[in-house]
């Protein structure tokens, strides 16, 4: 089954190039960005790694448009997010980007279908069979058919977590970017969601990209992007939890090694 529906000719599903973030300004300012280029290619699934501090989720924010750069450039396929108005940054946002929360950021009074199918009503695009039919796919993949009708408030996290997973893929955006998503969850439950996020890239050309403190979860990803003190200071290929530790030990109170 081939459910792609937009990658760029370069098979890069987001990018950050010479990405510079200040909070602040004067003697508070801090540089959680220091000039990071990354590219997250179509059809992977990235994790971003690094030690507290280190720029992670500042990195996601500004890659999937949630918040701007100070300096250089940053890309959903080949549109750079800096040159859009407000209105259109919001659509992008909406029509190309999925996201997946530590908090699973559910609607609580709509049932797990209409939170499942929330983004595409509202672009209007619940209409189209093949959209109907990718949701219906996607029920099936999280596991929730006879949750359907149920509240959020009635799952359990994992549950609730598989929903928002759904709620990310269900529009076939670009890229999902999903931000510490077992953060909240029991290790089974953790597992389920990574393994969720893993079918999807794998099974349906998805792309995914994780921010983590967690080598178990990095290990899902085929590949790890590392950054120290606002830096992109390593990535590895087919992680293991053991390696992606063995990596993290060497930043343990140093910041970037040498
Ligand atoms: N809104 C903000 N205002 C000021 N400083 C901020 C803001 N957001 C983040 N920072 C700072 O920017 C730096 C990077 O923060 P960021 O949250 O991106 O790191 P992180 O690697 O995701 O951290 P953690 O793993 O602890 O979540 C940190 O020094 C942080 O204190």
């Amino acid at each position: 089954m081939s459910t792609t529906t937009v990658t760029t000719s370069t098979g890069t599903a987001a990018r950050v190039a010479d990405a510079v973030k200040v909070y602040g300004s004067g003697d508070t300012a801090v540089r959680a960005l220091d000039g990071v280029s990354v590219t997250f290619p179509a059809g992977r699934f990235t994790a971003i790694m690094g030690p507290s501090g280190s720029g992670k989720s500042t990195l996601m924010h500004c890659a999937a448009g949630l918040d701007t750069l100070t300096s250089g450039a940053a890309f959903i396929g080949d549109t750079e997010l800096g040159r859009l108005d407000d209105r259109r940054l919001t659509l992008l946002r909406r029509d190309r980007v999925g996201f997946v929360f530590q908090a699973f950021n559910l609607v609580p009074t709509l049932t797990v279908a209409e939170n499942i199918t929330l983004p595409m009503d509202l672009a209007g695009r619940r209409a189209d069979a093949a959209s109907a039919e990718w949701t219906d796919a996607l029920v099936d993949i999280v596991g929730l058919r006879d949750r359907l009708h149920h509240l959020p408030a009635e799952l359990s996290g994992g549950q609730q977590q598989r929903v928002a997973v759904a709620r990310a893929f269900a529009g076939r955006p670009d890229v999902v970017f999903a931000d510490e998503p077992t953060g909240n969850l029991d290790s089974r439950s953790g597992e389920e969601v990574l393994g969720l996020l893993g079918r999807a890239v794998r099974r349906m050309d998805r792309t995914v990209v994780m921010v983590t403190h967690d080598p178990v979860a990095a290990a899902h990803a085929d590949e790890v992007v590392f950054l120290a003190d606002g830096r992109l200071v390593d990535r590895m290929e087919s992680p293991t939890a053991e390696r992606v530790l063995d990596r993290m030990k060497a930043f343990d109170g140093k910041g970037a090694p040498s």
